[in-house]
């Protein structure tokens, strides 16, 4: 899949193209207006059925805004939405049953426990007819996420990372077939976050499509295997990770003797860095260089392409957040 977005120019064929149904979530010119400020832009996205997808972008380009679209929480200023089949918000009612959603931080009454929180959410949830399965249901969950030990405490006691797991918690009650998180790591340490990297991994092993917003690329790269990379409101990429980390046309080579390797390539050699350097890529690629290495005596302790990481690719393809932009036209300080 490559979907490298158009910057301008209408698509045609918008209207009269079929729902993909192996998709979970699609829009189709999707935009938001507040006021004048245009805060999603003509946005076409395309969310698999079991993909981990990593809606990236910097702060204030449109993130939760299209979050709380594709939930039906704020209304488009113009185009379509399809989230599990059914167009939102029109029938978003049939399908809020399936989706496990965190938006903009946890919600939690503050004066109650976590169990509690849990409790009132699972009473309210489409399983509220199973009250007597409640309390297991809120201990699995509760152990998931890492707060099998909470106490009575109100959840006002509770550090951010704490009120994070508890919203995931509540996302988890119904085991939905779609989650979809908006900075769901926001908080957490680095133990919280690889916890809740592992957790999200293992549901969509499951069979549970995860759509997470994020302005963390190491996050997205750690965790993700569809990329959209949103810039001001707009759609800039859409692509999965492994396609947009392709190769470089170089190869890295390490070697305990680099300079034996750097006079053997001579100008083939791009970049070098202690043990490493990164070579032009030759005909035959990897094995026939590594042949030439060995065979005029030059040790090697690893060969690989060298890849373009995520990060190049979203600098490329991105400007400062538009907050910072919007301040700075406005003649603010950033
Ligand atoms: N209710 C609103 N009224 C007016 N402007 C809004 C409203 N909600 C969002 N915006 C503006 O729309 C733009 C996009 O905001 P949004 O919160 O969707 O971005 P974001 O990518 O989620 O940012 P962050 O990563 O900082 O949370 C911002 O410029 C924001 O100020």
């Amino acid at each position: 899949m490559s979907r490298e977005t158009e910057r301008s120019g209408e698509h045609a064929d918008r209207g009269a193209r079929p729902i993909d149904t192996a998709l979970v979530i699609e829009t189709r010119g999707l935009t938001k207006r507040f006021g004048h400020h245009t805060a999603v832009d003509d946005v076409d996205l395309h969310v698999a059925e079991g993909a981990r997808y990593g809606f990236l972008g910097p702060n204030g380009s449109g993130k939760t805004t299209m979050v709380r679209m594709l939930l039906g929480l704020v209304y488009a200023t113009r185009g379509e939405i399809t989230v599990l089949g059914r167009p939102v918000p029109s029938r978003v009612a049939e399908v809020l049953p399936e989706i496990g959603a965190m938006v903009e931080g946890p919600a939690a009454y503050p004066h109650l426990s976590g169990r509690a929180n849990l409790a009132l959410l699972d009473a309210a949830g489409p399983r509220r007819r199973h009250a007597r399965r409640r309390r297991d249901r809120i201990e699995e969950v509760l152990e998931r996420v890492g707060l099998g030990a909470i106490d009575r405490r109100p959840v006002r006691a509770y550090s951010l990372g704490m009120r994070q797991r508890l919203g995931l918690a509540g996302a988890l009650l119904d085991r939905p077939r779609l989650l979809v998180l908006d900075e769901p790591t926001n908080g957490l340490d680095p133990h919280g976050i690889r916890e809740v990297r592992d957790l999200l991994i293992e549901l969509n092993a499951a069979g549970t499509t995860v759509f997470l917003s994020s302005h963390l690329l190491a996050e997205i790269e750690a965790l993700c295997t569809t990329v959209g990379v949103v810039d001001r409101g707009r759609l800039v990429l859409e692509d999965d990770l492994d396609a947009v980390r392709g190769p470089t046309g170089r190869l890295v080579v390490r070697t305990p003797d680099p300079d034996a390797a750097a006079r053997l390539l001579g100008r083939a050699v791009a970049e070098r860095y202690d043990h490493t350097l990164v070579v032009d890529a030759a005909p035959g690629g990897p094995p026939a260089l590594a042949r030439h290495l060995v065979e005029h005596g030059v040790p090697l302790d690893g060969l690989v392409e060298q890849r373009r990481s995520l990060e190049d690719v979203v600098v490329s393809l991105t400007g400062p957040g538009s907050d910072t932009s919007r301040a700075r036209r406005n003649g603010a300080r950033p």
